[in-house]
């Protein structure tokens, strides 16, 4: 990501994906200090594969610029809200669908070259930017180069050759691909391989740029010969012959992986004289001259060494000339321009069109060539949410049509990641079919599957239901997973399932390690927060996640923007304390005294816990912005363990020094709130399987306790709370079946917001 300052004062955020050649040599770049900079250019964030990876591309390609913060997932990229422009850096069969993304979570975009796979990608991507009103431009970084405005000042305005009449361009590379595993985006036909759109699309510019004085609409058509040496399907050499057939203009164009093009890669030819274009690659010009035409010189060794240039211009970059492109987007936005003219979508689309005729004609073909699925499904409108109107190929009792969130979950390979939120059989050939929406609200996308699978039918479709309830409502979850749910059977479907139907904002989980905050996130579309899977905390949202927290102790953060309004803050907590010695067993099991118990709670740690987490959020606790701290505290209430409610726990009355340092510090209790008296509603949150105790003590009547919590600050109105779980869950060791995954109960409230 960067942050930059472009010349009329405005800024945006751009984030890098793919952290690879280019986006190292891109942030090299853009952070560069220059003399040309139209932008100021702070790269803040990454959006990579792993922390790792993201760590040594930070320390190795951006030393100097202030540290940016490092996502070890693209999606979190796209959940940031403060992210406003997205760099994409991945190979090219990635760009259509990290475009997507991209422009679904509203980002603008520069796409490296080659823009997409096909035209017809590259159509869905500009059809989805201007419908979300995105900034996109294709990152073909040579054309911004000072020395193709002007060379084309010479060939088209000065005329220094007459007529152009014929350009060669060759950009070679040895990519050494015998060397080179499958898994290499310059072999791996399925990632995009070939030296056509690899670097033939430099050629291919060149001609474009040299043979006709527009681009774009204005462009004359061209004919297109073209012929590709492939192998296992991959374009190892490209030829390409353009003709003009209203002025007879010829380009021969070529690429290839094999060898290295010679330093002069290009020479345009006209009816007065010719030019030469210089440089380490056709992407990189360093130079041009112009020479006369000449008439019966054979035995010279070059051109050079025979006479001087009517005209020359050489060009150095102050880095590696990406900078210019970055440039462009940054004043492109800052003007509220939705793409840019020296490489407009136009231009975009014909470069692509013309490249799947070469394809075509030359054979490398691409497995997202393939045809669109023939079935139809669209949304019927005015009936009932959500009504499908469908057509498949032929009848088939097992096509099934699939209610998934937006982001993750769905089959879009074709292949199944996590179970539908809802679905139904859609057995004829033409039909309509209602689906009940799924609580909560959101947007889904839906998906008109084959026999039982995942291959589809028709291309999938987006829709959305409107939130039910109160918009100025927000209902929070506090819920411990239990190992993440992994003690029971198809614990994520039933999770996503308890979740989904929830008709909650916001949760706040323990024991969710590893990847649990993110599995179910992604299952629900949700927005989601993992602090590095080493920590048991997580925190799943609808609302965006504008800011993460660093971890206080035991504790996890997030902003969150409230309506999805990144102006309105919303800080959340999610906090898990240490679970042994445990308070109520040392007054239960083992009749402690209120001294020994009040050690046992220090030996444990809880309070310094908490009081950790409570005072480090103090300013935000302090701040005008609404304030919410949830979790497992292993330990019980002092309002519950009141003198008058002696009868529930063991004949005891303690002050539990976790539950009274939040009050202390002026949080509310909002299960308490809503349900004063402990005797009338327990809130019991330990334990739904533990009637009785399976450890040191097994056999005995388990304490039952409310032990997680929803603290908010006094300012935020209790509009109810709640403690929730799914089904009638059996008892340990029998709990393998339940439907309830846990062995805590959930506990829900709803604030109303400012
Ligand atoms: N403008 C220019 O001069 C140049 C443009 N390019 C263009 O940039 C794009 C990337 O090329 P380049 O940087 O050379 O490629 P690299 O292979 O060096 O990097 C691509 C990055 O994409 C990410 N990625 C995500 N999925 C995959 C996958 N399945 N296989 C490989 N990488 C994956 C990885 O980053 P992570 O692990 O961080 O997610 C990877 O590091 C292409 O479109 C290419 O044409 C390339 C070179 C020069
Ligand atoms: O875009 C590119 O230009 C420069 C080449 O080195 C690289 O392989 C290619 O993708």
């Amino acid at each position: 990501m960067t942050r930059y300052h472009v010349e009329s004062g405005s800024e945006a955020a751009l984030t890098t994906i793919g952290a690879g050649a280019i986006s190292a040599a891109f942030v090299k770049d853009i952070t560069l200090e220059r003399d040309d900079a139209r932008a100021t250019h702070i790269v803040s964030a990454v959006g990579t594969s792993s922390l790792e990876k993201g760590t040594s591309f930070v320390r190795d390609n951006i030393p100097s610029s202030p540290v940016p913060c490092i996502y070890a997932s693209y999606e979190e990229v796209y959940q940031d809200a403060s992210v406003e422009v997205v760099y994409i850096g991945t190979p090219h069969a990635f760009h259509k669908k990290n475009c997507l993304d991209a422009i679904a979570a509203g980002k603008h975009i520069l796409c490296e070259k080659a823009f997409t796979i096909n035209a017809r990608e590259a159509e869905e991507v500009l059809a989805a930017a201007s419908a979300k009103g995105v900034y996109v431009m294709e990152a073909m970084w040579t054309r911004f180069h000072p020395l193709v405005q002007d060379l084309r000042k010479a060939l088209f305005t000065d005329k220094l050759i007459g007529d152009v009449r014929r350009t060669f361009c060759d950009f070679g590379q040895d990519h050494k691909l015998g060397s080179l595993g499958p898994e290499s985006r310059l072999k791996n036909l399925s990632l995009g391989a070939g030296s056509l759109l690899t670097i033939g699309i430099y050629s291919l510019t060149w001609g474009l740029l040299t043979l006709d004085e527009h681009i774009g609409t204005n462009a004359s058509q061209a004919e297109i010969l073209a012929d590709q040496h492939l192998v296992d399907g991959v374009d190892v050499a490209t030829a390409i012959i353009l003709r003009y057939p209203a002025t007879g203009r010829q380009g021969m164009l070529s690429s290839t992986s094999e060898f290295k093009n010679s330093y002069d890669f290009c020479r345009i030819e006209g009816t007065e004289g010719y030019v030469l274009l210089g440089g380490p690659y056709a992407s990189s010009p360093s130079e041009f001259s112009v020479w006369r035409n000449r008439s019966a010189v054979s035995d010279v060794p070059t051109e050079r060494q025979q006479t001087r240039p009517i005209f020359e211009k050489k060009y150095e970059n102050s880095g590696f000339g990406l900078y210019r492109e970055a440039d462009a987007v940054a004043l492109d936005i800052a003007a509220g321009r939705r793409g840019n003219e020296i490489m407009p979508h136009e231009e975009t689309m014909r470069v692509m069109r013309m490249m799947d005729e070469i394809r075509r004609q030359g054979g490398a073909a691409f497995p997202q060539d393939a045809p669109d699925p023939t079935g139809s499904l669209s949304l019927a409108s005015n009936k009932e949410l959500f009504t499908f109107d469908y057509s498949a190929p032929k009848a088939n009792s097992k096509n099934w049509i699939g209610i998934y969130h937006t982001t993750g979950g769905g089959p879009d390979d074709e292949k199944q990641v996590s179970p539908s939120l809802r679905w139904a059989y859609a057995p004829d050939a033409k039909g309509s079919l209602n689906i009940k929406a799924p609580i909560g609200g959101g947007n889904f996308k839906v998906y008109f599957l084959a026999d039982d699978g995942y291959k589809w039918i028709a291309k999938p479709i987006e829709v959305s239901a409107k939130e039910t309830g109160n918009p100025d409502e927000l209902k929070i979850m506090s819920w411990n997973l239990w190992y993440g749910g992994t003690k029971v059977n198809n614990y994520h479907d039933e999770q996503v399932k308890f979740l989904s139907g929830a008709g909650v904002d916001v949760v706040g989980l323990q024991e969710a390690s590893g990847d649990h905050a993110k599995r179910l996130g992604e299952a629900l579309g949700w927005n989601w927060h993992q602090d590095g899977g080493d920590n048991s905390v997580g925190i799943i949202s609808r609302l965006p996640i504008i800011k993460k927290h660093s971890m206080i102790g035991r504790g996890s953060g997030v902003q969150l923007a409230l309506k999805g309004d990144t102006s309105k803050p919303f800080n959340f907590w999610s906090a898990h304390l240490a679970a042994y010695p445990y308070g109520p067993y040392s007054f239960c099991f083992e009749n402690k005294s209120v001294e020994e118990v009040t050690a046992d709670e220090n030996e444990a740690g809880r309070p310094s816990q908490i009081k950790q987490v409570v005072d480090g959020t103090k300013s935000q606790r302090e701040s005008k912005d609404p304030y919410v701290l949830v979790g497992d505290f292993n330990a019980p209430s002092h309002l519950d363990w009141t003198s008058a409610n002696k009868s529930s726990h063991c004949d005891k009355s303690f002050d539990w020094p976790t539950s009274k340092i939040p009050i202390d510090a002026g949080l509310v209790d909002s299960f308490r709130k809503v349900h004063p008296d402990p005797k009338v509603v327990s809130g019991n949150t330990w334990s739904p399987i533990y009637p009785k105790n399976a450890d040191d003590w097994e056999g005995q009547p388990e304490p039952q306790d409310r032990i997680d919590f929803i603290y908010g600050t006094s300012k935020l109105e209790v509009k109810g709370s709640e403690v929730r779980i799914a089904g009638t869950p059996n008892a340990y060791p029998d709990h393998r079946d339940n439907e309830w995954t846990s062995d805590h109960r959930s506990v829900v409230t709803t604030y109303k917001m400012p």
